[in-house]
Formats: C-alpha cells, structure tokens, sequence
C-alpha cells in the first residue's frame, strides 16, 4: 500500500531531515512510529499524507507515485483524501468550523457523501462529543478538542489511518476506547508515540527515526528490549 524508495525531506532553509529512508507497509498493517523530539516524525506523517512531498527518491500510495502535480488533480486529491486520513499532534490545527457538528461533517459533506449528517451523529456518539455538536470548537477542553479532532478524522473510515500522538490529551476511558477500536479496524495504521507502555496496543511492528534516518524497522518488541537503539532515539 505504501512503498517509500530512498526518500529525503528537509523543510526550507534547514539541513535534510532524512534522506534514503525506504520501507514498504502492506494494507492492513499496524505500525508505531518512536523517535526523538525533533526526529521527523509528524514530518514522515505528513509525507504520507501528501501535505509536503520528497526532495528526492519516491513516495508510492496503491501504487501511484504521490506527487505535487497529482496532488493537485482534483479526482485523485478527492480519492486521496477520501482513503487518507492524519490526526494532527495539536488538534486545534486542524480545527476551524463554527461548530462541533460541521467541523465533523467538513469531510463528508465536501466529497459529497450521501450519508453525511448520520455519519455525524454516528460518530460524535461514538466519541462521546454529541452534547457539544451546536458548541463551537475553541470551547472545548483539551481532551474534547482531541476527540473531536479523531472524530473528523475517524468519520471518514479511511483505509490509511496517520495518528500523531493520538493519546495525549486523552482520558484513560477514551484511550481505552481508541485502543480497542484500532486493535479491530482493517485500516493500515501508523501511531506515532512517545508513550512506550501503551505502544504494544499499537501495532507489532516498529519504525523507529533516529540519527537522520530510519534507525530501525521491525519487531516492536525487539525494539523496546533494545537498549542501545532507545538510547540513540532518545527513548530510554
Ligand atoms: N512546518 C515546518 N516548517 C519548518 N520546520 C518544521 C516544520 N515542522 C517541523 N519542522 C522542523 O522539523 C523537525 C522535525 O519536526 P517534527 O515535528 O517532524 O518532529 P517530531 O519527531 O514529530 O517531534 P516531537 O516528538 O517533538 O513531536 C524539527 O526540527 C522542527 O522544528
């Protein structure tokens, strides 16, 4: 599903961030992505969710490599849009409608769902959010704001699913709850986390950023037990 060959990114006016990063994710898979602060990892997020692109190397979703110019063709943008779905680490950005209730339906109603307004009530209920839906956003505590920001997310049952720290800010009932839905959803899945402990519950498989690269790629449990790699990642 994902197929990244020898990419670098830097954003402007700063040295690469990465370069010759390569891996490959099948659908379905669910990974955790560790690394340092700073290490790149909502940056590599980004990337897959074609908000910035590769200096170099390539960047392949269902096999079509991902490119400004196809980015900005209306029919694939709408079906990226429509299977790629990123949680953003700070849930205000991306939240910028009047209220509760069109933030969530921004997505569906923009590609024209026909089931937009249940998928709202659906999803609000699930997130526990339903008595907030007239409320505008900047209202919110931290943590409604967090469930918000997974509901406009989540109510577009992507099949690429890109969360960024999607447990700060959580309660331990809400954590659960994402926990569980995760752990039964087909969708690919990649956390990024510097929570450890609750890692495990996020995928088998780790990706690890450290030292201008991809420091590792493979057994999260390998990963954890591995001394010397958390040291390098600032992890341990
Ligand atoms: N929009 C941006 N413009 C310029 N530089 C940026 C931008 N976003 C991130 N950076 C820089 O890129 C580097 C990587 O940041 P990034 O947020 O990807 O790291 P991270 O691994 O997610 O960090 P953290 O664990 O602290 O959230 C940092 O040096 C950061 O300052």
């Amino acid at each position: 599903m994902i197929e990244l060959e020898g990419v670098a990114f830097g954003w402007p006016d700063a040295p690469p961030l990465w370069s010759g990063l390569s891996l490959r994710i099948a659908a379905g898979e669910k990974l955790v992505l560790l690394g340092a602060n700073g290490g790149g990892k909502s940056t590599l997020l980004q990337l897959l969710d074609a908000l910035v692109f590769p200096r170099a190397g390539s960047y392949r979703y269902a096999g079509e490599t991902v490119t400004p110019a196809r980015a900005r063709r209306t029919d694939w943008a709408r079906r990226f849009r429509r299977e790629v779905g990123l949680l953003f680490q700070h849930p205000e950005t991306m939240l910028f409608n009047p209220t509760v209730r069109d933030e969530i339906g921004y997505g569906p109603r923009r590609l024209g769902l026909a089931d937009a307004e249940a998928r709202i009530a659906d999803w609000a209920a699930r997130l526990r959010i339903a008595h907030l839906l007239d409320k505008p956003p900047f209202l919110l505590s931290g943590g409604e704001k967090q469930r918000l920001a997974l509901a406009c997310v989540l109510v577009m049952e992507p099949r690429l699913l890109l969360l960024d720290e999607p447990l700060a800010h959580l309660d331990p009932r809400t954590a659960r709850w994402l926990l569980d839905w995760l752990a039964q959803s087909p969708a690919t899945v990649i956390t990024s986390t510097h929570q450890l402990a609750s890692a495990p519950q996020l995928g088998r498989r780790a990706l690890v950023l450290a030292g201008g690269g991809l420091a590792y790629d493979g057994p999260l449990d390998e990963a954890l037990a591995d001394t010397a790699l958390l040291a390098r990642a600032d992890l341990a």
